[in-house]
């Protein structure tokens, strides 16, 4: 039985892109050209014919209405979906609601950077109970505990066994999977997938809305490693422009 298809999508733009807020874990509707990017990457899949046989999202609106307009203009509006919270975005802690260009010009590109980019060290932890804290979500209530901050060693954890239990035997199984998700939790599984080191996964930024492809083959020790290294997207001007644009966040 060949193995199935990975694609991965970054959610489309959303409201908090457009403002250039950190958002993590705050349930942010996607903007018009956020819809418009979930739509396109629809027609890319057909193009490409890609066509998913099961969705894999976060718990988070601007994943499942990318992946909802994707599937839409795919016609795979029907296929099975799985939503789990270890796909949703990093929890960026004190930081979720904050202005990023202001978050660097009060702390320093450094701080900001290692907040934002660094592989083990969190952002501060927001406070429980506060505005865009997520402790008393219902979505959460089945957690041990509810984040309150994250690094991306933390997404690392949480995802990568759901990866190895859930998503990779799909496609062991032979399915094309769809996986909705997220900058920084697509991030943590291109590391694993690529077997990017712990510093130069800080240059890299997914861009929105472009579907990206890996051809996979089983190891030896079972596990998928990819054929195309690095993935390959299926509108690689657009995806180098985003990537370029989400890195330079702090500029505006
Ligand atoms: O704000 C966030 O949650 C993420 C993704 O939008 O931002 P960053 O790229 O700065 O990690």
């Amino acid at each position: 039985m060949s193995i199935g298809t990975l694609v991965l999508l970054r959610h489309g733009e959303s409201e908090w892109n457009a403002l250039n807020l950190f958002t993590g874990w705050v349930d942010v509707r996607l903007t018009e050209k956020g819809m418009a990017e979930g739509k396109r990457a629809g027609e890319l899949l057909k193009e490409h014919d890609l066509l998913p046989d099961v969705l894999y999202t976060s718990l988070l609106r601007r994943a499942i209405s990318t992946a909802n307009l994707a599937l839409d203009e795919a016609d795979r509006h029907w296929i099975p979906v799985v939503r789990d919270w270890r796909l949703n975005e990093r929890h960026y802690g004190a930081l979720q609601g904050k202005n990023k260009a202001q978050t660097k010009a009060e702390f320093g590109e450094d701080q900001f950077m290692l907040w934002r980019r660094s592989y083990d060290t969190p952002p501060p932890p927001i406070e429980a109970g506060s505005e865009y804290s997520q402790d008393t979500d219902a979505r959460y209530a089945d957690l041990p505990e509810v984040p309150l901050t994250e690094c991306l060693l933390d997404v690392v954890k949480r995802l990568i066994p759901y990866w190895e239990s859930t998503i990779s035997q799909e496609l062991k199984a032979g399915k094309n999977v769809l996986v909705t998700a997220h900058g920084n939790s697509l991030r943590a599984l291109v590391k694993h997938l690529d077997g990017i080191s712990d510093d130069d996964i800080a240059g890299l930024n997914i861009p929105t809305g472009i579907p990206l492809r890996y051809d996979l083959e089983v190891t030896e020790d079972g596990s998928l490693r990819p054929l195309n290294k690095g993935g390959t997207y299926l509108d690689p001007e657009a995806a180098a422009a985003g990537a370029a644009a989400v890195a330079n966040q702090g500029a505006k």
